[in-house]
């Protein structure tokens, strides 16, 4: 018989202690989930496999995704993708107790995978919590950065973007080529924002803007690819990918060119010859300055103020921009009937302003109906901040909140025909009943929530709107569009980004319709 030795006794010892400490743990943890919580049951949630947890369910469209899900386990599910786990709403009353009812609970963002590389961690405005930073930062944007008496400053600045689209259309349409609108739209809403936070063609210096553009881009696909990441758990500190490394190192560049233009808007401070119209980044030194501000922020915060602008404001609006046109080449009833709103409005000689939109109730409906069917931000991410009951659930403090807004703009219990391009819904004397009135962009119709909606609702809709506006009136105004070879309309999926991308560029042939440039008129 094989002898035991003490060393063996030891190791079994050990062995049965760890089992034995395992157990406690694990029925303390059960007793914790028992707790009175348990009265309010959890969100239903799909059959979920080991480890996978529910990531086999999800397909290349999120919001597409969750919108089939939601059809079968209810408007308030609970999903475990990996290791990360979260909840889900899709139903406008359900939106509604999150976003109004209960808004203090779910103010806060939560934090994702991107943020353990992001070098301005602690500082960010759109991903922080709720709390002073926040509040300090959210009264600046909307009293002085991105309120309306700056955005009027800055009108000469879109309306000379909007000519330079044009005029860059009228080229490929008189030489012939088709027209790239995707490339197009986002130089355009681009430049249109570099030039208002930090005048980078005012400073001379006419790459900052495409090099912004091109660090912002690979910033939002890395943070993207690392938040996907979440699903490794603990794990992704490994960043088997490298994206963690990449990301840094973007964003570091991105932090030595803001830092260039800063210094130029300093010296400018210091030599007294500050331009009589602020951009964003005057305002932000100015506060930085200001010993009476109620709050001080650092160089950092502004850095990371600036690129939360570029990440937020730049595809998004561009991206509208695009559907819109996309939406109106495949109707051509629609395309024409803006045509002729226009035409008896503008007339053929000047190009469409920002001060027509009033007077263009289709415009205006056909932006609104783009909106709906295709929001650059089909997903409103919040963190739920305390325990609570949702539509009769309990949502537990900390989880993450996924609000989808995709899958609420097209709910058929609220839409007539909700996957129809419809403009007409959205005017006055619709059957739908829908009312313009109703459904202006400030987020308190909960069926209709493109820009999100109470104190953490977007600050960039007005210019954003302002922006989209003139760009598709433009477009429309000026270009009749035809398809390129073998391609009956424009393929209208959507791709698998965040900002709800169209999957493949919009590209067409262009046909001069009025060219408010010419010399004759
Ligand atoms: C069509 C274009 C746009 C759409 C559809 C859009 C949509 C949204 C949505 C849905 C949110 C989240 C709201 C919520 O949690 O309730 C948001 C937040 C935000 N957006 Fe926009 N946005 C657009 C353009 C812009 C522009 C042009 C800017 C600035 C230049 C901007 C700046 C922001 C900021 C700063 C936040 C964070 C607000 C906060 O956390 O308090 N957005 N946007």
């Amino acid at each position: 018989m094989a002898m035991v030795s003490a060393n063996d006794v030891f190791y079994c010892f050990l062995f049965l202690v760890f089992l034995a400490a395992l157990l406690v743990h694990s029925l303390i943890k059960a007793c914790f989930k028992l707790k009175p919580r348990s009265k309010v049951p959890p969100p239903p949630t799909p059959l979920s496999l080991p480890f996978l947890g529910h990531l086999h369910l999800i397909g290349p469209v999120l919001d597409k995704s969750l919108q089939g899900l939601a059809r079968n386990h209810g408007p308030l599910m609970r999903l475990h993708l990996g290791a990360s786990s979260c909840v889900i709403a899709s139903s406008a009353s359900v939106a509604r107790e999150m976003l109004k009812t209960q808004e203090l609970k779910f103010l806060s963002r939560p934090e994702f995978g991107s943020s353990d590389h992001f070098i301005y961690r602690g500082s960010r405005f759109i991903m922080s919590p709720y709390g002073d930073y926040w509040r300090f930062m959210k009264k600046l944007c909307m009293t002085r950065l991105l309120a309306v008496p700056q955005l009027e400053r800055f009108l000469d600045v879109r309306e000379e973007e909007v000519q330079r689209l044009v005029k860059s259309v009228i080229g490929s349409a008189r030489s012939g080529k088709a027209s790239d609108l995707s490339k197009e739209l986002a130089t355009f809403s681009n430049n249109v924002i570099c030039r208002m936070v930090m005048s980078t063609r005012c400073s001379g210096t006419e790459n900052d803007a495409k090099e912004i553009h091109e660090l912002v881009k690979a910033c939002i696909e890395l943070a993207g690819k690392l938040s996907v990441g979440d699903v490794l758990g603990p794990l992704r500190w490994l960043d088997f990918s490298g994206n963690g490394k990449k990301l840094e190192a973007v964003l570091w560049e991105f932090d030595g060119m803001v830092e260039r233009v800063m210094k130029e808007h300093e010296e400018k401070l210091i030599n007294g010859s500050v331009a009589e119209r602020k951009d964003l980044m005057d305002i932000l030194l100015e506060t930085h300055n200001d010993p009476t501000a109620e709050m001080k922020i650092t160089r950092k915060d502004m850095k990371s103020f600036l690129l939360d602008i570029f990440m937020a404001g730049t595809d998004t609006t561009s991206v509208a921009t695009q559907w819109a046109m996309a939406e109106l080449i495949n109707h051509p009833g629609a395309y024409k009937k803006l045509q002729d709103e226009i035409n008896s409005v503008v007339g053929p000689t000047r190009l469409v302003r920002e001060s027509d939109i009033p007077n263009l109730p289709y415009l205006r409906a056909v932006v609104k109906e783009t909106l709906r069917l295709h929001s650059s931000a089909p997903i409103i991410l919040r963190e739920c901040g305390e325990d609570c009951s949702v539509n009769g659930y309990l949502v537990e403090a900390k989880t993450r909140v996924l609000i989808n807004v995709y899958a609420i703009m097209r709910d058929p219990e609220m839409w007539t025909d909700p996957d129809e391009f419809a403009p007409e819904r959205f005017l006055e004397s619709s059957d739908e009943k829908i009312g313009e009135h109703q459904m202006e962009f400030k987020g308190q119709n909960f069926r209709y929530q493109p820009f999100g909606s109470g104190r953490r609702g977007c600050a960039g809709a007005s210019l954003a709107m302002l922006v989209v506006h003139a760009a598709v009136g433009s477009l429309v105004q000026c270009f009749d569009w035809r398809m390129m070879e073998g391609q009956g309309a424009v393929d209208l999926s959507q791709g698998p980004g965040f900002t709800a991308e169209m999957a493949k560029p919009l590209v067409c042939y262009p046909v001069v319709h009025v060219d408010p440039f010419e010399p004759c008129h």
